[in-house]
């Protein structure tokens, strides 16, 4: 039918399309503005945030709530920073199946909550962080037989494989380079199993480097890579992006073997250079995506010397600005209010 949008790519997943919300589909936009600030040739974004809950969650719940349906469950449960509780409650909403949702009490943006709320799913904040959050899911999938879906669940990479997809349906070649947020590291392993599944059906004859970047305050990972040792869990994450404030990536061991696979690295960069990449992104490209997205082109900044100028580089930027309002609006300090006419309009111009 019309709209098959991620479910074109039928072929490749291994469940029956049960439940869709029309994801995938983003568009990739060439970043003009930021190539001539950065002297490159060839940049773009892959703007998830315009999925239908607004990250790319969205495509990896159609295919575990489907699998879910598929499994005859009528519970599903996850652990969250934020975005896969929006998007798993979106899609047990549609399923009319119930969602469980655990996020750390009073470190989820409002977009998010908001979502989760409204979708109807049962939202538990727990007096923890998401790492703490995920154990309890872990232990009350297995005693309660409510159907896990973070993305240690395989299905979830199954659909978020499709990003991969896309680029090189949308480019027509493949980038040199995917620069992505990582948290708990399913995306980056997800969309690196994508471009190996085009490469081994013989679709394409290259495979990108993937570059991971993690926020400085909660980068177990991209510590343990520029140290060259082995990885180990940071006790307490700490960053303004949200999405991303995690110390025990579940899926860190697929992640590590991409970064290695691939030839690509894995980062590390501020909050400070987070915030200013978001700004750029909207001010100069007209693209707003929440703190942890913009963690891609602060990555390609920090990695820019690195990198040659006419390199083909895709920045995946995974989640929409209006998922933290907050962030913008706590820096910026709103005029004082004009009286309605032209005269006073004049005067603050
Ligand atoms: C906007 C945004 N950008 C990047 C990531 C990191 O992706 P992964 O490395 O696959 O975890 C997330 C992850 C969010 C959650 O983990 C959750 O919602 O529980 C995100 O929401």
């Amino acid at each position: 039918g019309k709209n098959m949008t991620l479910w074109k790519y039928e072929s490749f997943i291994p469940v029956e399309k049960r439940v869709s919300l029309n994801e995938g589909g983003t568009p990739i936009y060439r970043l003009e503005n930021l190539q001539t600030e950065l002297g490159m040739k060839e940049l773009y974004v892959k703007n998830e945030g315009a999925n239908p809950t607004g990250s790319f969650k969205d495509r990896g719940m159609t295919v575990g709530v489907s699998k879910a349906l598929e499994l005859g469950m009528d519970k599903v449960i996850c652990a969250s920073t934020g975005n896969t509780s929006a998007s798993l409650a979106a899609y047990a909403a549609k399923s009319n199946i119930k969602a469980y949702v655990l996020v750390p009490s009073g470190k989820i943006a409002l977009g998010k909550l908001a979502q989760a709320i409204v979708y109807g799913a049962k939202v538990v904040p727990v007096r923890g962080n998401f790492d703490d959050a995920l154990n309890v899911v872990v232990e009350a999938s297995s005693e309660l037989g409510v159907y896990m879906l973070n993305s240690i669940n395989p299905f979830r990479l199954e659909g978020q494989k499709t990003i991969a997809f896309e680029i090189f349906d949308q480019l027509g070649f493949v980038p040199d380079k995917v620069i992505l947020p990582v948290g708990n590291a399913g995306n980056i392993s997800a969309i690196w199993k994508g471009f190996r599944e085009l490469y081994e059906a013989g679709f394409i004859d290259k495979l990108p480097k993937m570059i991971g970047i993690q926020a400085e305050g909660a980068s177990p990972l991209a510590r343990a890579w520029k140290e060259r040792r082995d990885f180990k869990p940071l006790e307490k994450p700490e960053t303004i992006a949200t999405a991303i404030r995690i110390g025990n990536p579940a899926n860190w061991p697929k992640a590590w073997r991409v970064v290695e696979e691939s030839g690509g690295v894995l980062e590390s960069v501020t909050d400070e250079e987070i915030l200013k990449a978001q700004k750029m992104l909207a001010s100069k490209e007209g693209i707003f995506v929440e703190p942890a997205s913009a963690s891609s082109l602060a990555g390609l900044m920090k990695l820019r010397n690195e990198i040659e100028e006419d390199e083909s580089v895709v920045l995946i930027t995974t989640g929409h600005g209006l998922k933290d309002p907050n962030i913008i609006l706590e820096g910026f300090e709103l005029p004082e209010p004009i009286e309605p006419s032209l005269e006073a309009f004049k005067e603050v111009l």
